[in-house]
């Protein structure tokens, strides 16, 4: 598990991209049999994956945690980005197949991960975050997310949002999460952007075709920066910090919030004349 510290937005005008893509760009989270994690000081928001290929995989402790086991004092919400899987969770096995979402409540002790086909493996995009009380663990297809359209063609944004984790679907301690389509030939995500400075925010990209990029637009809204980001990748977003992105091609997003309140629709809007 690898640690991630937090930036004061005036030492984030020095930076420059590799500082940028070093302290906020997680580049791999998908190696075969291999659980991938980092854990951000951004609301202690662990954002993760783990590609079962030989065999199930067991989410391990962490020393990083100082607990007997990972869920003992955290939350788990999972989505499967590829292949069909099963996650088992204390004995209880459920299938989740693409853009399906399983919340893990606090407690539970062992949650092991299994892709259906070796030759298509499942890949399990994995949000943590502290919580202080056990909701039930229970899944959400993206047909029961309540899709909301957003966006216009016109604007190259037009794109569909599912909620899953969130006050009135699958309930958590603080996880706030879902995922955004593009719908063909769209390119943008979150324009014109927000803040949440109540909040901190993870995105992680998927489905960007192999030889396309997503150009992640972050910092505060009068001193923004970017960087290319690939499929398979996450972004951590300070609270103070927009996330915008323009695909090359369109893709799809995971979308993750964790801190103050409860709300999805918190959030204070940035007129793009005020932009920099
Ligand atoms: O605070 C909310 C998040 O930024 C995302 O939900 C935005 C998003 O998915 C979109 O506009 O496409
Ligand atoms: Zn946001």
């Amino acid at each position: 598990m690898q640690t991630r510290y937090t930036t004061n937005p005036s030492d984030f005008k020095q930076y420059d991209t590799d500082r940028i893509r070093r302290e906020f760009l997680i580049e791999s989270l998908f190696t075969p049999n291999t659980f991938e994690f980092v854990y951000s000081h951004y609301d202690r928001m662990i954002v993760g994956g783990v590609m079962p290929v030989d065999g199930p995989q067991t989410l391990p402790a962490y020393d990083e945690l100082k607990a007997d086991f990972f869920l003992q004092r955290r939350e788990l919400g999972i989505i499967n980005l590829a292949g069909d899987g099963t996650v088992t969770v204390d004995g209880q096995v459920i299938d989740l197949s693409k853009k399906e979402c399983l919340y893990v409540g606090m407690g539970s002790r062992e949650v092991t991960f299994r892709s259906n086909q070796a030759d298509k493996p499942a890949k399990f995009a994995l949000i943590s975050t502290p919580a202080h009380r056990t909701c039930p663990t229970a899944k959400l297809t993206s047909a029961e997310a309540s899709p909301v359209d957003l966006g216009a063609q016109e604007t190259a944004n037009q794109r569909t949002i599912y909620k899953y984790i969130h006050a009135d679907g699958l309930q958590s301690c603080q996880l706030v999460m879902g995922l955004t389509t593009l719908k063909s030939g769209n390119i943008w995500n979150t324009m014109p952007p927000h803040v949440h400075d109540r909040r901190m925010e993870a995105y992680i990209y998927f489905d960007v075709p192999e030889n396309q990029r997503v150009f992640h637009f972050m910092g505060h809204p009068q001193e923004t920066r970017h960087l290319l980001v690939a499929t398979d990748q996450a972004i951590l977003s300070p609270p103070w910090s927009i996330h915008a992105g323009a695909g090359t091609a369109s893709y799809s997003f995971i979308w993750a919030m964790a801190g103050e309140n409860y709300s999805f629709t918190d959030m204070d809007f940035v007129q793009l004349s005020d932009i920099r």
